[in-house]
């Protein structure tokens, strides 16, 4: 058994890609508003991350958190993504400091950078033969305010790294899906997240040694327009699928 890692968000897709793989690998302590369905491999708290004091309660004995909990949807109101997203995301780095906690990865999004995809750049930025590249020094640049939520994010974790000392790792996660890619769908193709993928990414970031990071979380897809150098030098991440292997 390793360390204890707080999950939060844990009840939904990206948790359940993490914790199905690597369940035996940590000693979890699974939080998330919604009740957490069956047996689980670790203990569970309903909290809502808005909360201040269950957030703080729920990280006593931890090593390190994975943030994940937050209203996922591109199109999310700013209401939602302000209280759930940035507010949420805040008092999660804060009780980290509070309590000791030494990491915390964080869950950023490609929307974090989605307008970059600029008219003139699409579609064939999502093609294997295009050159473009985004590495992660580039400045966030939201389509969406969902993307702005998560650019706050990232923010707000260069803060508590640079006045705390709190290691942060953001992983612009491209697109989750099961099984195979996202089926004619160029972008989704090209963003794409394999499970297994995405619990050695997670495996690593609670491994590896860092400062603040921005990295993008995908596959090694061939139509990728992201890059995984930083992730391959600082986290050892070394993913396996590559959606142009679904490819009819
Ligand atoms: N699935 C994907 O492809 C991507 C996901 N992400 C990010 O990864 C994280 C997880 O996404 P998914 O698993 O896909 O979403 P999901 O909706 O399946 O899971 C999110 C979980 O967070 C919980 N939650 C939401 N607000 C909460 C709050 N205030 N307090 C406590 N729990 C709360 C929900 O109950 C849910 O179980 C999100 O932050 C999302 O923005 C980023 C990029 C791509
Ligand atoms: O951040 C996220 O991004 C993925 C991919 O975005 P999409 O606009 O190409 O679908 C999305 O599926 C996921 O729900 C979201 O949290």
């Amino acid at each position: 058994m390793g360390e204890r890692v707080l999950l939060t968000g844990a009840a939904g897709r990206v948790g359940r890609a993490i914790i199905d793989d690597l369940a035996d690998d940590y000693e979890w302590r699974l939080l998330d508003r919604d009740p957490l369905a069956g047996s689980q491999p670790g203990e569970v708290v309903v909290a809502d991350i808005t909360d201040d004091e269950a957030v703080r309660e729920a990280m006593e004995g931890i090593d390190a958190v994975v943030h994940l909990a937050g209203d996922p949807r591109p199109e999310a109101p700013w209401d939602s993504v302000l209280a759930n997203n940035i507010d949420g995301t805040q008092t999660v780095y804060e009780a980290a400091v509070e309590t000791g906690v030494e990491r915390v990865v964080f869950a950023s999004s490609n929307h974090a950078v989605s307008a970059y995809e600029t008219d003139d750049r699409t579609p064939d930025v999502y093609r294997p033969d295009d050159e473009f590249r985004l590495d992660g020094d580039e400045l966030p640049r939201p389509g969406n305010l969902y993307g702005v939520s998560k650019a706050a994010g990232e923010t707000l974790g260069r803060y508590y790294h640079d006045a705390h000392d709190l290691s942060v790792l953001c992983v612009r996660i491209g697109n989750l899906t099961k099984g195979h890619p996202p089926i004619d769908y160029e972008r989704g193709q090209a963003m794409w997240l394999s499970y297994r993928d995405c619990a050695h990414l997670f495996d690593r970031s609670l491994q590896a040694e860092y400062g603040y990071e921005i990295v993008y979380g995908i596959s090694d897809n061939d139509r990728k327009y992201y890059s995984l150098e930083r992730a391959r030098e600082v986290l050892g991440y070394d993913p396996r699928d590559n959606s142009a292997d679904h490819d009819d």
